[in-house]
This record gives structure tokens, sequence and C-alpha cells, in this order.
């Protein structure tokens, strides 16, 4: 954290939520309105910081040179998500522009993009910056989950606080996010997950802030979608340990761009993919820690578990000789489906669905385990 905050250069040189590039959605802001938009500091500035500091390689040097747009660049990596970079826009006239959204994480994307942009007016980032630099220290986010695999013999546990979900609707009327998460806690869960996404989800950063403010000692994951490293900032002060990073949505820069933010930080990064391809970009990104394989495709909720296998079968040996712990993500009900990720070597599970819909979500974590977790 200091030494970001020190360095006077670096900090004038922070770009905008698509940072270094021009910003994602350039090809559609024909719009004089939003070419208008003001860069919070010359992308030149960024590239050239992230270039001293080698973060940037020649291809990503070259297509920014090149003047391609950032869903240029995005579209080359195997992403499908695109943004429209028109926060002051309003949605009728993005998708006049765009089209419509093409799924249903296009069109949360589409959303964040604007809601980050009124977070950062209610809020601004130097002020954020500041507050982060005074918050208490972090937990031991990847620490917590090496250590719980080791005492238990089963995949440490990710527990997740989670209202509703696009896919399946509420999932628990009578929620109360600190209940649920001192009983996760109380009943062996290493770490907890809190949905900070409001409009999809129904969870709030005042949720993570509770729960953090509480008393719980397991790390948490604020588990949004970060398209901005405002929300980082802004995670940080309201008592994350760790946030999740989407490869189907950022970029390799972004990632590399935002993996520095967090250690800046003392933030831990859970990177999730979906896919093959997401899972390499992300194995040939440096200081990754932490990655989760998602078992549900958040374009198509289409959910198979047995994704998580065939991802590791292939890159398995890889991501042992980095270090990295594997997450297994979504779609787990029972012992069976603990073990057969476990066999397929993940270190962890992330589970939220079969535990909160629970009439006591606590207990659940036994039988999902099939034995009574320890701290
Ligand atoms: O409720 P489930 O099927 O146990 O899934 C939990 C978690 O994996 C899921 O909530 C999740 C994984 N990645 C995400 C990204 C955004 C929002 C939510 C998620």
């Amino acid at each position: 954290m200091q030494a970001l905050l020190a360095s006077p250069s670096l900090r004038a040189s922070l770009p905008s939520a698509r940072p270094s590039l021009p910003s994602r959605g350039l090809v559609a802001l024909a719009a004089p309105a939003a070419r208008a938009r003001p860069l919070r500091c010359g992308p030149r500035d960024t590239m050239e910081a992230l270039a001293r500091d080698e973060m940037l390689n020649a291809v990503e040097l070259e297509q920014w040179e090149s003047g391609k747009s950032a869903n240029d660049i995005a579209a080359c990596q195997g992403i499908r998500i695109r943004r429209h970079g028109r926060p002051a826009a309003s949605m009728d006239d993005i998708q006049a522009e765009m089209g419509a959204p093409r799924n249903i994480l296009e069109k949360i994307i589409w959303d964040k993009e604007i809601e980050v942009a009124q977070g950062l007016a209610r809020c601004p980032l130097n002020e954020v910056i500041e507050s982060a630099g005074k918050a208490p220290p972090t937990r031991d986010f990847y620490g917590a989950l090496a250590a719980a695999h080791k005492r238990n013999g089963v995949p440490a546990l990710i527990a997740e606080v989670k209202k509703a979900s696009p896919s399946r609707g509420v999932l628990r009327e009578n929620f109360d996010p600190v209940e649920i998460a001192q009983a996760y806690e109380k009943h062996g869960a290493a770490c907890l997950s809190i949905l900070t996404d409001e409009k999809y989800f129904q969870g709030s950063f005042e949720n993570l802030q509770k729960v953090r403010k509480a008393g719980v000692k397991c790390p948490l994951l604020c588990k949004e979608f970060v398209v901005d490293k405002w929300q980082i900032y802004y995670a940080r002060v309201m008592g994350a340990d760790a946030v999740l990073l989407i490869a189907a949505v950022l970029t390799d820069l972004d990632i590399k761009y935002f993996l520095r933010i967090c250690k800046e930080l003392g933030l831990t990064a859970l990177i999730e993919v979906h896919d093959e391809r997401e899972m390499e970009r992300v194995l040939a990104i440096n200081g990754v820690q932490l990655i989760g394989i998602n078992n549900r495709s958040l374009e198509t909720f289409i959910v198979d578990t047995s994704n998580t296998k065939t991802l590791l079968e292939k890159h398995g040996d890889a991501i042992r000789e980095k270090g990295i712990l594997v997450v297994g993500e979504s779609g787990l009900f029972n012992p069976d489906d603990v073990a057969y990720v476990q066999n397929a070597g993940v270190s962890a599970v992330l589970v939220g669905e079969s535990l909160v819909k629970q009439a006591d979500p606590g207990l659940a974590i036994a039988g999902l385990f099939g034995k009574e977790l320890v701290h």
C-alpha cells in the first residue's frame, strides 16, 4: 500500500476503468458526449508506467500502439463480454449503439459500469485510496485455505453469504448476513464469500462491512464483478481480505494491473476461469496464487462439475509447479460432489446455494462434507 501511495508518478498514472487502453466500447463511442468523457489520466502515462514495471508485454504494447480499441483487444483474447464505456449514458442510448447485451454476464457488466461511475461520484477515488491506506491489516485468505485443507483432509470451505442469484432467484427469504456468516464460521468454514452485487444477487458492500464489524475472524472474499480499480479499493475499505477477478470479463492487462493493486493493498485475488482459453491466459500471468474454476457458465448458467476435472487433467501439473491453489466453484451439493472435485485436484470449494437454502446453514456444512470441519 505504502509503496503505491508513495509513488507520485504511479499515482498520477493510475488509470481509469479500462486503464491503459482506449476504453472498451470505443468503437461505439461515435457520440460526442461519450468521447468527451474525461479520462482521469492519460492512457500514455499509464502504458508507460506499466511498461516500465514490465507489466506489459510486447504484444499488448503493439496492440495499444496500433490504436485498436480495448473491446477489439479483449476479443483477440477470446473475451466475449463487451464494455460500453459510457457510464453517463442511458441504457437505451447504449443499446441503440451496441444492440442488446448478448447474455446475462454482459448485461451485469454494462450495469456495473454505470454503477461504478455512481460510486465514484459518491466516494471519489482519492478518498477511497486514502481510507484504504488507514484500514486495519488484512487476513491471509490463501494461508487460511491451505491450513484448513491440511487440517481437515478435505477441500477447505469458502462458504458463501448469498441471498439470491439470477439463475436461481431468491435462495433464502429470511436473510441475515451476519447470522449466516457466524454460523458458517462456527461450523468450520475456512473463509467466507460475501456477495456485494445488489441488482442481480441482492448483496451489498454493507453486508460485507457488517460481517467484518461483527467480529467474524474468517478472511472475507468480496464477491463482486470488478471492472474498475475503484471497486478494489472500496472492497478493502469495507473489510475485504480478497477479491474476485473474472477472466471472462477482464483482459490480461486488466488482470495484471488489478493483481498489482491487490498486492499493494494486501488483498488476495481469486481469479475465476471457466474454460480452457481462460485457464491458459491466467496461467501465463505472473503472481497468480488462487484460481477458481467455475462449474457454472456465467453466460449460459449451465452447471457442469466435470469442468473442474477436465481443466485440471490438462493443467494440474503446471498449477502445482507454481504453488497455485485451485478452488472448485458452484453446483456442489453433497459429499460425492466434494469428493469428485477433490479427486480432480482442488484444495478448496466455494459453496453457496446448498448451504444457504438449509434451515441452519452452519449445520449444513457437515452434511455437505459428510463430516464436521474443525478450525
Ligand atoms: O451457489 P453455488 O452454486 O454453490 O455457487 C457459489 C459460487 O460459486 C457462485 O455464487 C459464483 C461463482 N462465481 C461467481 C461470480 C459472480 C457471482 C457468483 C458467482
